[in-house]
């Protein structure tokens, strides 16, 4: 039987080189040598516009099991970020290449294919997930391959991410492209989506269930605002929590039973020293926030979940407010690591403290579906040119960016194209 080489799009003309401008295509599946990168280099780390900077360097080479994408938009996360500073550690300590591109997230078009790749060919449309391993220990083959000590993040565990023409993955991190959005909206979420679905419905037999109640820390951010969309979709209540009154309507319009502000609260940071008169000030504004909880979920009725990232600020309210058996499931400590709580809460009420990391294929497969069948909104919230990938970090690193998730052009030329054909006539 003859292979499906049958790849959909139109045959164009385009010319063979070594390296190409941004936003310029090369012929379906011709790879050049050299690409153009956002790099960040050792001696670079610090602020991301500091730390990133325009390179031209070797567009990679593909093992069997890998493809080649050629990448039309990526996403923006915090990862980048932190690949940036170097802090908590430095991705170089990791992978020990010479530079680093960053970028976990991103929409493109598959150009090469590894000789054992039988999934996927040249010209499919693709969504990338982040997640790596080497596919050969137990957890990756009956166990879950989040727990195996292969497992790492591509674009920040990796050297070789999204903000770059080219970027090569496993064949296993590829899913199929909703067709229905643009590269850019179909770029912005699969990260913070996956990572919302397995902290939601993968940790047996805490998944949240219809009726349940969830306390969802940055609802307007990007795990946010997918987790309060799965969690509604799930059929429970999600109550979020924001900063500014601005993004009231936008968590709202996501589903929420209700919005809490942060700033009406004076409860955070590290939890004081148990019975000092500090604690009983900070025991008193964390009832009042309580209360402001009940006030959604009725009188006495805590939440069964509280999906926790801020961390150091948050946990020692989390911790209280979850319910008697309930889980506090954490995938970060955006404000510091150094987490705090009333131990009795834990042990008397017997809530579960459960961290979580991105998400396997299973899981991020079952998410991307769900934005395939459009019953999520991608929540895109700006999209910028290749050349403010910098300036976009920039924006995240001070919270000063809109709801959502935002998104970054690299082979498309402009926003609002959905094929390879509107490209190639947008890029003439
Ligand atoms: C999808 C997107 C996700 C995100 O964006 S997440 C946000 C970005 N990610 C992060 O911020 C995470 C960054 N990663 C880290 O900070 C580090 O990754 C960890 C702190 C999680 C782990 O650090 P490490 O240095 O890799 O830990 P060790 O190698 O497991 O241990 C350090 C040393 O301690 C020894 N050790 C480990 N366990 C034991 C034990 N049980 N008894 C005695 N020693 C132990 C080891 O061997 C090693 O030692 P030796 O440095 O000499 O090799
Ligand atoms: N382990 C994993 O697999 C993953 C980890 N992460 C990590 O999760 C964190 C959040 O990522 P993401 O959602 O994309 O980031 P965003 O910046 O989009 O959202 C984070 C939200 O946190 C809120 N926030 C900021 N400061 C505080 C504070 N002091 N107290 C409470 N809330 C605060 C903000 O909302 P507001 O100010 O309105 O409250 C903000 O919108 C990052 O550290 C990221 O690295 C992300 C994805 C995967």
């Amino acid at each position: 039987m003859a292979l499906d080489t049958e790849t959909g799009i139109a045959p164009y003309d385009a010319p063979e080189k070594d390296l190409y401008e941004v936003g310029e295509l090369p012929p379906l599946g011709y790879v050049p040598k050299k690409m153009y990168a956002w790099a960040i280099r050792r001696e670079r780390h610090g602020e991301p516009d500091q730390a990133m900077q325009l390179e031209v360097v070797d567009v990679p080479k593909l093992d069997s099991h890998e493809v080649l994408v050629l990448v039309m938009a990526a996403g923006v996360n915090y990862n980048g970020v932190w690949a940036g500073l170097g802090i908590p550690i430095s991705p170089f300590d990791v992978h020990k290449a010479e530079f680093h591109i960053a970028g976990s997230d991103a929409s493109g078009v598959v150009w090469a294919v590894g000789d054992k790749v039988t999934r996927w060919k040249v010209g499919d449309e693709v969504v990338i997930h982040c997640n790596q391993d080497d596919g050969e220990d137990e957890h990756c083959n009956g166990g879950d391959p989040m727990h195996s000590n292969s497992q790492r993040i591509w674009g920040y565990e990796t050297p070789d991410g999204s903000f770059a023409q080219f970027t090569n993955v496993q064949s296993q991190q590829l899913m199929p492209r909703p067709k229905h959005l643009t590269w850019e909206e179909s770029a912005c979420y699969t990260l913070t989506l996956a990572t919302a679905y397995r902290m939601l419905f993968g940790h047996h037999p805490h998944e949240i269930k219809p009726g349940q109640n969830v306390l969802v820390w940055g609802a307007s951010g990007g795990l946010g605002s997918y987790a309060i969309q799965l969690a509604t979709a799930a059929g429970a209540n999600a109550i979020g929590v924001i900063s500014d009154e601005d993004k009231r309507d936008f968590v709202m319009g996501l589903g929420a039973k209700g919005v809490l502000n942060r700033k009406d609260f004076n409860c955070w940071g590290q939890l004081p020293t148990v019975n000092t008169p500090e604690y009983n000030d900070w025991f008193k504004e964390v009832r009042k926030f309580g209360k402001a909880i009940w006030d959604i979920t009725g009188k006495g009725v805590n939440v069964d979940m509280v999906f926790e990232h801020p961390g150091e600020s948050t946990m020692p309210v989390s911790t209280f407010v979850v319910k008697k058996g309930g889980m506090v499931v954490i995938c970060a400590g955006t404000t510091g690591y150094n987490l705090t709580m009333d131990a009795r809460y834990v042990w008397m009420h017997q809530k579960r403290i459960q961290g979580s990391h991105f998400a396997h294929l299973k899981q991020a497969s079952a998410a991307n579906q769900l934005m395939v069948e459009g019953r999520l909104d991608p929540c895109m919230s700006e999209v910028f040119p290749w050349d403010e990938i910098p300036a976009a970090h920039v924006k995240m690193r001070k919270n000063e960016h809109k709801p959502g998730n935002m998104s970054v052009l690299v082979q498309a030329p402009t926003t609002g194209l959905r094929t390879v054909e509107e490209v190639l006539a947008a890029g003439k």
